[in-house]
């Protein structure tokens, strides 16, 4: 192993989502066996003592792709040349609460967390945020990062993503490597759109193997978009492990490139693409590159996937107004 160790940042670390996160991004998930990962964990000042556990874990795994990890509750210190800062830490929905609720709460974290990544990461930097409100937590880390290029940032809908093709799989009895260019629309909330009219099914086209549109409507979406209500309502808490992954798999992806033939879901700033207002930061399908993504072109939006799509974006739109009157844009 003789690469550079690469400096990953994980906000967060002493949460449920950092239990099975960083030991999956130590022992190689993210990079493979052959690149060095330097972690460098944020908490808040209480977390700490429980942080330091983690680490004698992690330590206790003896790792061979973990270089080092360096804890703390300063984002000027532990963001100081990082390559991927992965936004985790954030006050997560309880029984009853809309993501909506944890805006404010929640703002001024990704404030204070943009500011400090503009002014001590590594030039190549790019964050992905995990912790909700994802999409606008993710706006507002990235407008207070002006000199960070805006495409460097992203939200996560890969857990969607992933869940969508479980269903889709379940559904036909496809292998869910069978299942190719699923798309998810909008934002990390109820209001997403989950979309398989582009997507494949063993080279097939999905709905029309489906052959279901009340299966789509009335099973399909509302079970991927309401999961993370149904997990918190049967574990008492929200998903960890299968975030931890997905956040992994997000940002494998968006390092590494997708497959010809495939592509992912990414919340993106909005270009205008597909008619979403430009600035949001709006789940579409994306292909990626050699760490630069793009935005699946010319896929046949009919009228009920867009009405769908503008709900969506309207819940976003909310959301960063309700932002912009905190002053946190
Ligand atoms: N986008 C997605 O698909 C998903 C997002 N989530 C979100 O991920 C977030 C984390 O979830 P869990 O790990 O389960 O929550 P958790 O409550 O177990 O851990 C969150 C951690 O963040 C820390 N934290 C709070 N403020 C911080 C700050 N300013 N700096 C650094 N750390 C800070 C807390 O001390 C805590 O240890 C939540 O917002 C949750 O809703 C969860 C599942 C899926
Ligand atoms: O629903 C939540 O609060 C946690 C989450 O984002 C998910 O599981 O998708």
């Amino acid at each position: 192993m003789s690469n550079a160790p690469v400096k990953v940042a994980v906000t967060g670390a002493a949460g449920q989502i950092g239990y099975s996160l960083l030991f999956r991004l130590a022992s190689g998930s993210l990079l493979g066996p052959d690149t060095p990962i330097q972690l460098q964990l944020l908490e808040i000042t209480p977390a700490l003592k429980a942080l330091e556990g983690v680490v004698m874990e992690l330590d206790d795994c003896a790792f061979s792709t973990l270089a080092g990890v360096e804890i703390g509750d300063d984002p000027n210190t532990i963001f100081d040349g990082v390559n991927l800062a992965l936004l985790v830490g954030a006050r997560p929905r309880g029984p009853g609460m809309e993501r909506g609720d944890l805006l404010e709460a929640n703002g001024a974290i990704f404030t204070a967390q943009g500011r400090a990544l503009n002014a001590v990461a590594a030039d190549d930097v790019r964050v992905g945020v995990t912790g909700n409100p994802a999409n606008t937590n993710a706006l507002i880390a990235m407008t207070n990062a002006p000199d960070i290029p805006s495409e460097r940032f992203s939200a996560l809908t890969r857990l969607d993503h992933n869940r969508a093709i479980s269903q889709l799989a379940a559904k036909t009895g496809a292998k869910v490597t069978d299942i190719k260019k699923m798309s998810i629309w909008g934002n990390h909330s109820a209001t997403q759109y989950p979309d398989i009219f582009h997507a494949e099914v063993g080279g097939k086209n999905a709905a029309e193997v489906v052959d279901d549109q009340a299966w789509i409507e009335n099973d399909f979406i509302p079970t991927v978009a309401k999961r993370g209500a149904a997990i918190i309502d049967a574990r008492g808490s929200s998903s960890a492990a299968s975030a931890a992954s997905a956040t992994i798999d997000a940002a494998r992806d968006w390092l590494q490139g997708t497959p010809d033939g495939d592509w992912v879901s990414m919340a993106v700033k909005s270009d205008g693409s597909y008619g979403v207002p430009e600035g949001l930061i709006y789940s579409y399908p994306v292909t990626t590159k050699d760490g630069s993504w793009e935005i699946v072109q010319g896929l046949e939006i009919d009228d009920f996937s867009r009405a769908k799509m503008d709900a969506t974006a309207a819940e976003l739109a909310d959301e960063r107004d309700a932002v912009k009157g905190l002053g946190l844009i």
